[in-house]
Formats: structure tokens, sequence, C-alpha cells
């Protein structure tokens, strides 16, 4: 069987217009993986959330927008052109909402004689709203339209020693000579996606995350968020008091996995930390969340609140230490 493989990232509207905006949140919002209460998705998200938020989303995105588009479309597209030249097989890209759409995606490859294809979803911590919501919209259309091909996974690589390492290299080659805290934020989750996705029914948020081999873990998007914090501080030889980790991107009232990230960066000046670097591995690509919320508006709240210094880590994007470490992957799919 030939192979091939499809790189998967999360997406982003066609342009910064309104109205792409709004498609491409409509899609992305409807999804039950995402929000997944009824009343959320069919009564708040056409009544208050799609009316008024993608115009505040359109300018969000301005601000970070790229002459060739999307920096998470143009960062994912450069990846895979770095990840195509290592192999003599179609590698491909998709984006789970958006496009180029997986469909897409799975229609070249199989136009290329592909049946047996290798998908890694970009996302190094598993959670329903990212990891799981590729698989399941990979495997739906499979189902439907390419009945004939082989579907493999690769799954969360949070504590792969590889890909530590690389993010651990990333982080030194960015980080300024005098800094007070290195700050992790991942993007959040609601709490209860995280009670949602434990087969075990032994998640304490809170509790639990941080300790080791709990079978719990396998699904836990926060415990596996501190686990590369955790990982990545030893790789660094950096002392516990010298990293935070924090949640960023809440929307609506529900509780999210805490600390927030907003509010760590607010009270960070008045506890003394007045120099950070801010790095967010939850995102293999940079992207609104990164560039806008981190590096522009982060930013300010953190120099408003009297901090001084701030260094925005970037994203591991198209590394070649990144491409290699999926090349490995690839390889070891094919073994
Ligand atoms: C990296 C992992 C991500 C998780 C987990 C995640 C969960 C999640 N996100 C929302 C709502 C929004 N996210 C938005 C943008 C966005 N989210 C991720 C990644 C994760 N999301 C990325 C990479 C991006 C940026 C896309 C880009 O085009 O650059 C947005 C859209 C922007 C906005 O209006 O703020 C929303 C909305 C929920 C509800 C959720 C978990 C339930
Ligand atoms: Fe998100
Ligand atoms: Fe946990």
């Amino acid at each position: 069987m030939k192979k091939g493989v499809l790189l998967v990232n999360l997406g982003s509207p066609d342009s910064t217009e309104t109205k792409d905006v709004r498609r491409y949140l409509k899609e992305f919002l409807t999804d039950p993986k995402v929000i997944d209460v009824w009343y959320v998705r069919n009564i708040i998200l056409p009544l208050f959330i799609l009316p008024s938020r993608p115009k505040k989303s359109a300018e969000a995105y301005r601000k970070i927008w790229w002459d060739e588009g999307s920096p998470l479309i143009v960062l994912t597209e450069r990846l895979r052109e770095k990840l195509q030249k290592k192999f003599d097989f179609p590698v491909e890209m998709a984006m789970r909402y958006g496009n180029p759409s997986i469909k897409s995606g799975l229609e070249k490859l199989k136009s290329q004689g592909c049946e047996d294809i290798f998908v890694i979803p970009l996302y190094p911590q598993y959670a329903m709203s990212t990891t799981e919501t590729v698989i399941d919209k990979t495997n739906e259309v499979k189902d439907k339209y390419f009945t004939d091909l082989k579907l493999t996974y690769l799954p969360a690589f949070y504590n792969d020693p590889e890909y530590i390492k690389i993010l651990a290299q990333s982080i030194k080659d960015h980080l300024p000579e005098e800094f007070d805290k290195v700050l992790f934020s991942y993007h959040g989750i609601p709490e209860r996606h995280i009670y949602k996705t434990d087969k075990t029914n032994t998640c304490e948020i809170g509790k639990c995350c941080f300790k080791e081999d709990k079978p719990s873990h396998a699904t836990c998007y926060r415990h596996q968020s501190y686990k590369v914090t955790e990982l990545v501080r030893k790789e660094l030889g950096l002392t516990n008091k010298q990293v935070f980790q924090s949640f960023q991107s809440r929307l609506g009232s529900d509780p999210w996995i805490q600390p927030y990230t907003d509010a760590t960066l607010e009270g960070f000046p008045e506890k003394g930390v007045k120099k950070i670097a801010v790095v967010a591995p939850a995102f293999i690509s940079d992207c609104l969340e990164t560039l806008e919320e981190l590096e522009m508006e982060g930013k300010e709240e953190f120099l408003e609140a009297g901090g001084e210094e701030f260094t925005y880590i970037p994203c591991l994007n198209d590394r070649d230490d990144l491409v290699e470490f999926l090349e490995h992957k690839v390889n070891d799919w094919m073994a």
C-alpha cells in the first residue's frame, strides 16, 4: 500500500473579513467536542456569540495577519514543505476547521495513490477539543468518502523525550540573559472536559494533576501540560521558582482550568516578578492566541501592571529539529 502523511492543525478563517471569521467560528464552535453543552451550542452561540464575537475576532486577526495569510496556516504549510523533503511519498496538510479541509487533504493523498495514511494531529497534549475531534472528523470523512483508506494516528506526544529536548532548546535559543520567571502559558479548556474524558473516573482537578503515573492522566490535559513544564524545567536546569504555568483564552463563564494567564500576568509585578519570558507549548504553530493574545495583549497587561521586560518565545513552528522529530515519528510508523 502506498503511504502518505497528513498533518492536521486547528485552522483559521479564510480572511480577516467579519463574514469569513463568522463562518469559521460557526464551524469551530458548533463542534460538540468544543462546545459540549447543548443549550450553549444551540441557544447562546447563535443568539449571543455569533452575532457579536466575529467582529471583535476579525479585528484581532487583522493585527497578526501576514501577506501570505493566516500565520497558523502559513507556518503549518512551511512545516509540511520541510517534512515533504524527507520522504518520497506525499505529505499533505489540513485544518480541522476552515480550509484546507481534512476532506481536501485526504483527497489529495488519494489522488496521488496513497492508501495507508499517517495522520499527525499537531497537538502535544491530548484534549477532546483538539486531538479527539481531529480523529473523529478524519474517521468521519474516511467513512463517508474514502472507505478504502487505512488511517493511523500519532497520539499526544507531550512527554516524548525528543520533543521535550526540542522545546527546551527553543526556549534556550530565545531566553534573555536576565529573567525572573519563565511563564508556560497553555490554551485552557473547561474543567468539565477533563472529567468528561476521564474513563477512570478518578481525576480530581487541582489534586491529582501533579502526581505521577495515574491512569487518568492518559486524557488529563492539565496533567499533560504540567508534565511538559516540569520536564522542560529539568532539561533547562531551572528551579521551581523560575517557572510558572497558567492557562489562557477562556471563553464563557464556566470554570476553566486554572490559574488563568491574564490574572497571572497582571499579578506578577506586585510579587516582584518584573522580567519574564513567555512560551506557549500547547501550540505547535504561532497563531492568534500566541501572537495577539500573548505577544501583544499579554505584554501590554504585564507592562501596565508594572512589569519591565516581556520576552515572547515563538512556537516550534518549522524548526529543523521539529521536522526531524516528525520524521522520526513517521519512520516509527513505517517500521
Ligand atoms: C492548542 C490547543 C487548543 C485547545 C485545547 C483549544 C480549545 C478551545 N478553544 C476554544 C475557543 C476558541 N479558540 C480560538 C482560537 C484558537 N484555539 C487554538 C487552539 C486550541 N483551542 C488555536 C490554535 C487558535 C487560533 C486559530 C488561529 O486562527 O490563529 C478561537 C477563535 C479566536 C477568538 O475568537 O478568540 C475561539 C473562539 C474553546 C471553546 C476551546 C475548548 C473548549
Ligand atoms: Fe482555542
Ligand atoms: Fe488531573
